[in-house]
């Protein structure tokens, strides 16, 4: 068997799987035969491949219909997913372009329904390797996004800041991390060799196994994308304060809460998930109540001080770190997530005291989702009055805050240092009486 066949093979058929059946790309890739079998060398070849493949779907597609004389979508399954997942490693990955082709046709070879074209493969491959560069010369990083999420990213962010967004999710994030106790993030940054961001996160350039890094196993941190720490910084919160995590899986935001010495419930809908809520807790001796339930039908023995709300959502925000997901989604999945997530609005007041907060956050760059949703809260939800987030709670992310005091992150911020997954923060307060 040549040199990284395998990770080659698990990279095409994940390709394929989360295609036609929107696996992303992680259980995608647990599917495939072979790959809990491979190393860790492999298995990281493998995901770069696809989690590449998917990143620069868009101008690899350009390159090779440009090479073609059918367009690539009638060629068979298999033979996409080779050409692709050949091409990519060719145009945007240092490999030897001789073992990329032998490697691809022989597992074109052992296809049946690529066996036929394995000549066309061949040539097409070395053509790229030939001329791809020059090929690529009139393609842009946004040509990457599907249509639909083009077009509703121009609309919602204009030309230039689509771009900048669409530059930003053609690189892998780097590890951001969260501090339990923020009077050891200095400590912990020269520990790390991090760099302190402005909003108190650690960064670190490399990622690697962050079951490796110190202060792991002590659970002294935990990762978190600056972003996503952001959410559960605007609530006020201190030893006495009772505070729901409403969707909390896998507990980033339930630890920040548990950290201020605030009485946190985290629910979630799945069991398995709050698994992972559970093995964090531990980890960083931080303490919350677990409950494996319904947002939606949820009722506390008592109301309570605050909520959380981080609603499940299109997670366009996270393209960075999950790229395939652009392609799994679809424009009609947004509604229904609004539809949804307006109905957790409408839950979690139902759990506050008077005077109670809520802060509503989703991971996603889709207005209907933000803005939009957040926009109807007060007609809809009477019990809700808006509360602007400020400025001097938005340590180097003062430009996010929008007009109406909410806040709106985008992978096109802090781009010199690396950037941000995309959200949409908003808080609101229930009325008295
Ligand atoms: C965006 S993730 C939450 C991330 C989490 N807050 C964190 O910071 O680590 C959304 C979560 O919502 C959960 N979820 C989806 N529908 C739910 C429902 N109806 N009730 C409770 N949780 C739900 C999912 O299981 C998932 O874990």
């Amino acid at each position: 068997m040549s040199d990284g066949l395998a990770p080659r093979r698990a990279a095409a058929l994940a390709y394929m799987a989360v295609m036609k059946q929107r696996r992303t790309l992680e259980a995608a890739l647990e599917h495939t035969p072979e790959f809990a079998a491979m190393s860790d060398r492999d298995r990281a070849f493998a995901r770069a491949i696809t989690a590449t493949t998917f990143r620069r779907l868009g101008q690899t597609r350009t390159v090779l219909n440009g090479l073609l004389s059918r367009p690539l979508h009638e060629t068979s399954e298999g033979a996409q997913a080779l050409l692709i997942t050949g091409a990519t490693q060719l145009l945007w990955m240092d490999g030897a372009p001789h073992a990329v082709v032998s490697s691809t046709v022989e597992l074109a070879d052992a296809r049946s329904d690529a066996r036929k074209l394995k000549g066309l493969i061949n040539a097409v491959l070395r053509r790229v390797d030939r001329e791809g560069r020059e090929r690529l010369k009139p393609t842009l990083p946004r040509d990457n996004l599907p249509d639909w999420l083009r077009d509703s990213w121009r609309a919602a962010y204009g030309p230039g800041t689509l771009s900048r967004m669409a530059n930003a999710i053609t690189v892998a994030p780097p590890l951001d991390l969260t501090v339990k106790d923020p009077d050891t993030r200095e400590h912990w940054a020269r520990a790390l060799d991090a760099t302190i961001l402005p909003n108190g996160s650690l960064r670190r350039d490399t990622v690697g196994d962050v079951r490796a890094l110190p202060g792991y196993r002590e659970g002294a941190w935990w990762a978190q994308d600056a972003a996503a720490a952001i959410p559960a910084t605007l609530l006020t919160l201190g030893p006495g304060s009772s505070v729901i995590d409403l969707c909390a899986a896998p507990g980033g935001k339930t630890m920040q809460l548990a950290a201020t010495g605030a009485d946190v419930t985290a629910l979630d809908l799945s069991e398995k998930r709050l698994e992972r809520v559970r093995e964090n807790l531990g980890r960083t001796g931080l303490s919350a109540t677990l409950v494996a339930g319904d947002a939606l039908t949820y009722k506390p023995a008592q109301p309570v001080d605050a909520v959380l709300l981080d609603a499940p959502c299109t997670a366009t925000g996270t393209l960075r770190r999950h790229p395939e997901a652009a392609w799994i989604k679809r424009a009609d999945d947004t509604g229904r997530m609004a539809r949804l997530q307006d109905e957790m609005i409408k839950a979690a007041a139902a759990m506050l005291k008077p005077g109670g907060q809520l802060v509503l956050c989703t991971c996603s760059l889709q207005p209907e989702e933000g803005e939009a949703l957040a926009g109807r809260v007060a007609g809809r939800h009477r019990q809700l009055k808006e509360s602007p987030i400020q400025p001097d709670e938005l340590a180097g992310v003062e430009s996010a805050l929008t007009p109406a005091g909410w806040v709106r992150l985008t992978p096109a911020l802090w781009a010199e240092q690396g950037g941000m997954d995309g959200f949409f923060i908003a808080r609101f307060t229930k009325r008295a009486g």
